[in-house]
């Protein structure tokens, strides 16, 4: 694992919330994407060394949408820069790691993602990243 590649938030309208990250809390505005694989519309905010990601739902069969449905806004899952996300997959699922998918999705930005099912990881959403 290199870095923590981002935060994920979910959020019901990236463009009614955008505001209170770049004026108040003083955050920078990367870029803003569809992702199709995952039907989210994200926002990427400068973090410094790392970043935040809003992401909205394109639709109800986004994951986005049910985790608003059963909990509302708020974080949503941590993401982990990897390289090699097929190795890295290999070894954390020896591990005991539960992986949603056989293979790696395309994320945003076309990277090369996985996530690891919560329950298997105390909780918390996490997400690898492979950028290249
Ligand atoms: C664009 C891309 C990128 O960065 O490149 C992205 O990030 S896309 C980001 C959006 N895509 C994803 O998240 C894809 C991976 N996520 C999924 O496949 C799903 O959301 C699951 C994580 C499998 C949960 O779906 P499921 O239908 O099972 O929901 P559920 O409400 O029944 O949840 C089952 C159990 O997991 C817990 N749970 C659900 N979502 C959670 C989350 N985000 N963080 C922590 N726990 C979570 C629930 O509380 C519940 O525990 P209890 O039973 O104890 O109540
Ligand atoms: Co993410």
């Amino acid at each position: 694992m290199e870095n923590v590649d981002h935060i994920g938030i979910a959020v019901r309208n990236i463009d009614e919330r955008i505001a209170y990250y770049t004026d108040v809390l003083g955050m920078n505005l990367e870029k803003v994407e569809e992702v199709e694989s995952e039907q989210v519309k994200v926002a990427f905010l400068d973090g410094g060394n790392t970043h935040i990601e809003l992401l909205e739902p394109l639709s109800e069969s986004s994951a986005i949408h049910g985790y608003l449905e059963k909990r509302g806004e708020g974080i949503h899952h941590i993401a982990l820069k990897v390289k090699g996300i097929e190795q890295e997959m290999e070894r954390m699922k020896a591990e005991g790691a539960r992986l949603l998918s056989e293979q790696p999705k395309i994320g945003a930005g076309g990277a090369k993602v996985v996530f690891i099912h919560p329950k298997s990881s105390f909780g918390v959403l996490y997400e690898l990243v492979d950028r290249g």
